[in-house]
């Protein structure tokens, strides 16, 4: 199925403060677009208007699908979100947060795919534990199969290996590597080494 991004004349405000202004880009099927800049340059808020979490202050963002143009806050079947503050339920085993999640979702998964998918993370064997049992590293990983639940077309990661490991830094590697075959992943992320993911650059100056 085709899927594009594109960003037209994208601007975004806090209050008087301008964070950015007049960004626009395209992004193909197959194609990895990071998004790298200092602390407070604006690449999270990016992400955010991308997944339709926030207005822009000015300008477009669009994915085309399936022959359909989509607007952010109405695309969330298209779209997989990952950062560091996206909260799980600490009470609940892996295997539980996935099922609810997937029940929000709409999504009709069952235990085997679930397995799959946690196998998929590096976390197989481990769906039964108790999220206050893992740790931060884990509990990132587990924000992957989140986002994978709806095998969406749009993947976005915003700080996609903090506190990962070396084997967690390869899982997103081969997230992102099997993205490409099929869709399109935008990256926010200051990591000097997450920069060989681009096929784009988007480069935001000093807050
Ligand atoms: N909810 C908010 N209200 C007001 N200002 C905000 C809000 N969120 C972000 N900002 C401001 O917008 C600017 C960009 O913030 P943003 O979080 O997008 O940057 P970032 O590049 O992702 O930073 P970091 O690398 O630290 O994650 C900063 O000046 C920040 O203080």
């Amino acid at each position: 199925m085709e899927i594009s991004l594109q960003v037209t004349d994208l601007a975004a405000s806090y209050g008087p403060r301008t964070v950015f202004a007049q960004v626009s880009l395209r992004v193909e099927r197959g194609e990895v677009l990071v998004v790298s800049g200092a602390n407070g340059s604006g690449k999270s808020t990016f992400l955010r208007l991308l997944a339709g979490l926030q207005s822009p202050t000015a300008g477009s963002a669009h994915y085309h699908y399936a022959g359909e143009a989509w607007e952010p806050r109405s695309a969330s079947h298209l779209i997989g979100w990952v950062a560091p503050d996206l909260a799980l339920y600490r009470e609940l085993s892996a295997r539980e947060n996935l099922r609810f999640f997937a029940k929000v979702r709409r999504v009709a998964i069952d235990d085997a795919a679930i397995d799959a998918l946690l196998d998929e993370i590096g976390l197989g064997g481990r769906g039964d534990d108790r999220l206050a049992a893992y740790s931060s590293g884990m509990a990132h990983r587990l924000r992957y199969a989140y986002a994978l639940l709806h095998r969406p077309p749009v993947l976005l990661l915003d700080e996609p290996t903090v506190t990962l490991d070396t084997r967690g830094a390869e899982v997103v590697d081969q997230v992102i590597a099997r993205q490409r075959q099929h869709g399109i992943v935008v990256v926010a992320t200051n990591d000097p080494r997450e920069l060989r993911y681009a096929d784009l650059l988007l480069q935001f100056g000093q807050p």
